[in-house]
């Protein structure tokens, strides 16, 4: 069996390559960075360190390496007779992964079973992403893409931090994840991937993930950042801080319990264990890396705009979240990119146009006036 993994970085040698190792695949890892690439071309083999309550050490070898820039002809033969193609590149990347995968499914011999197709990503049905990108690169005169190719929504968790500089291809990460997998696409012949679990109902496991574990990872950050914390495990050592998330989170589990159906008591559990993750003082996340890419965190179906604007909806007002929002709008890391953007936003669009290009809420929105407000106290600040 081979899977072909697009994305070699954080959680793609800390967790989906190790999880793919560990089903028995041999997997194939593709990414544009030349130098990891060449440094895992090179090697045998590297270590998983688990770190928290029941630390281990894991061994992932047998896999190859492939730049899916410079070695696209090579990647694309490898996916048209792998078994499974999954990402883990960050939601913006999927557009430029796509070509690749619709080439090598062109390239794929009728007589193998569809390419079974998995994007790990925070994001809302990332997978759907990812199929969308596939079906417009697709050559109609290859046939019909459907029978190529099968596409799963998944949820991954995971915290792993950037890592040391001088760990090699070493990953730290923590020691609790889940992979959870929509089951129905496959019809009967789903993956055999033992740390995954399988459901038929993915959408509120993904909810539940993205508006609880990222939805307070990123609250720690921006209320850390604004604290002049470095570490996330610092940031939830600040009973302020500390305050905040949770304030946040007890937002979006009434949304999730009222909206899926979660049990209270069990969804309470949940933010519990999370809250704990993020204390988690042996690993060492950094609130600049949880916080990147506060656009993407920002925008409409993302984190905090996703569940605030469903929670204005039901006519709550999402006052914890309106704050996290309000941090993230303070967020100015020079090294990041979306940073700078969201900082120019703001100083040449006036309000009204920076709250609708920042979040996607359009002005009859009941949340509109609560971000429209936020938006217009960080103006003034600039
Ligand atoms: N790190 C975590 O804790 C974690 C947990 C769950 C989910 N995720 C999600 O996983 C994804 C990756 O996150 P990460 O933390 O591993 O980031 P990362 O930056 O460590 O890894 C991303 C990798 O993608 C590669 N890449 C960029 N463009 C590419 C392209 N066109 N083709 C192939 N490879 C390309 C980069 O070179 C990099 O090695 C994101 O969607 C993130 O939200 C991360
Ligand atoms: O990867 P992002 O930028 O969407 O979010 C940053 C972190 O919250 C994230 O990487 C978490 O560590 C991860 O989602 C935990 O499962």
């Amino acid at each position: 069996m081979r899977a072909v993994h697009f994305g070699a970085g954080n959680i793609g040698r800390g967790f989906v390559g190790l999880l793919l190792h560990e089903a028995g695949y041999e997997v194939v890892f593709a990414d544009v960075a030349d130098a990891l690439i060449s440094q895992l071309a090179a090697a045998d083999s590297y270590e998983v360190h688990e770190v928290g309550d029941n630390p281990a050490a894991k061994t992932v070898d047998g896999f190859r390496a492939l730049n899916s820039g410079t070695q696209e002809a090579a990647v694309v033969e490898e996916i048209s007779t792998a078994d499974v193609v999954t990402t883990a590149v960050g939601p913006h990347i999927l557009k430029f992964v796509a070509p690749v995968i619709a080439r090598g499914l062109a390239a794929r011999k009728a007589s193998l079973p569809p390419l079974q197709v998995m994007a790990c990503e925070n994001a809302i049905n990332a997978t759907d992403i990812l199929r969308e990108e596939v079906r417009a690169a697709w050559d109609e005169s290859a046939g019909d893409l459907d029978a190529v190719a099968v596409f799963a929504n998944t949820a991954v968790d995971r915290i792993v931090p950037n890592q040391a500089p001088g760990q090699g291809l070493d990953v730290t990460v923590e020691t609790f994840h889940e992979w959870v997998i929509d089951r129905t696409p496959f019809g009967g012949n789903a993956p055999v991937i033992p740390g995954a679990t399988f459901v038929d109902e993915l959408g509120p496991y993904i909810e539940r993930k993205l508006f609880t574990v990222n939805t307070g990872h990123a609250s720690a950050a921006y209320f850390g950042y604004a604290a002049g914390l470095e570490k996330i495990s610092d940031a939830m050592a600040d009973p302020a801080v500390a305050a905040k998330v949770r304030a946040v989170l007890d937002e979006t589990k009434a949304l999730l319990v009222g909206k899926h159906g979660f049990d209270e008591a069990e969804q309470e559990a949940y933010v519990q264990k999370i809250l704990s993750r993020f204390t988690n003082p042996h690993l060492p996340d950094t609130v600049v890396r949880v916080g990147r890419a506060p656009l993407r965190k920002l925008s409409r179906h993302e984190r905090f705009v996703g569940p605030a604007a469903e929670l204005a909806e039901r006519g709550e007002t999402p006052v914890a979240l309106l704050g996290a929002m309000s941090a993230a709008l303070r967020f100015d890391d020079p090294a990041d990119d979306e940073a700078k953007e969201l900082a120019e936003t703001l100083a040449t669009l006036d309000a009204a146009e920076a709250t609708q290009k920042i979040t996607g809420i359009a002005p009859e929105h009941p949340l509109y006036a609560g971000v429209l407000r936020l938006v217009t106290d960080r103006k003034a600040e600039l």
